[in-house]
């Protein structure tokens, strides 16, 4: 069977990667990686920028240890906020949410998304992966939006603990670079790592855009 043939398989729990996944037009399935990030990432030691990719290396590996990824194109990827070269993580609770909000207000950071597409066939592991860094400008939000937001319960999945996404929230004044890398999948990185397994999308992205995946996948929550 040549990787054209190959299904794609999702391993995410993200519904924002399933709705930007679907915009390639491709069949997917889904399935979520076992394991814990956190305590993988514990043992991380290489550079900060690197560990998005690193973490989705590790989520593919724990989805090869399910039957239902064999014979398939897994996708996996892991978005990391980074500001003053440390990643900021998930929220914890409400409390630590709203630090992190305050620690980002008014501030440049990045978003890290690492992205990797794999194959186990015939037991033989093939594995391809990048990441897409995007500065982000938070813009100065205040306290009460800060306790507004996290009332709505939207910052807790999520890395840094803001959705730029959140029609309500608004958090971000300026990105310079790929959106949908900050909301967790870009696909212009994922078309390009699909590409080294000859698959390609069947749906053309829009053309005449900076980056042809970006105008299409304005996703708000
Ligand atoms: C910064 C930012 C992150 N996010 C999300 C993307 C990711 O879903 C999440 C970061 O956590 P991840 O660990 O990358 O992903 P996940 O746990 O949600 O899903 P899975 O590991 O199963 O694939 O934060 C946004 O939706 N918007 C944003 O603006």
């Amino acid at each position: 069977m040549t990787t054209t043939q190959l299904p794609l398989l999702l391993a995410s729990a993200s519904p924002r990667r399933r709705q930007i996944l679907a915009r390639l037009g491709l069949p997917y399935i889904v399935s979520v990686a076992p394991g814990d990030e956190d305590a993988a990432q514990a043992h991380y030691q290489g550079p900060i920028d690197g560990l998005g990719t690193w973490t989705a290396t590790h989520k593919a590996l724990m989805m090869f240890t399910r039957p239902e990824a064999a014979n398939h194109l897994v996708i996996t990827s892991d978005t990391t906020v980074i500001l003053d070269d440390q990643e900021l993580g998930k929220p914890r609770d409400e409390e630590h949410a709203r630090s992190l909000l305050r620690s980002l207000r008014g501030r440049w950071h990045r978003v890290v998304t690492g992205v990797v597409v794999s194959t186990m066939v015939d037991g033989q592991l093939r594995m391809q992966g990048d990441s897409c860094s995007t500065p982000v400008l938070m813009r100065p939000y205040t306290d009460e939006e800060i306790d507004a937001y996290i009332a709505t319960g939207d910052p807790m999945d999520k890395a840094g603990a803001y959705g730029i996404q959140s029609a309500s929230f608004q958090p971000t004044e300026r990105i310079a670079g790929c959106y949908l890398n900050v909301v967790g999948l870009p696909l212009c990185t994922l078309v390009r790592l699909l590409a080294k397994f000859d698959v390609y999308p069947a749906s053309q992205g829009d053309a005449h855009s900076a980056c042809p995946w970006s105008e299409l996948c304005q996703i708000r929550e």
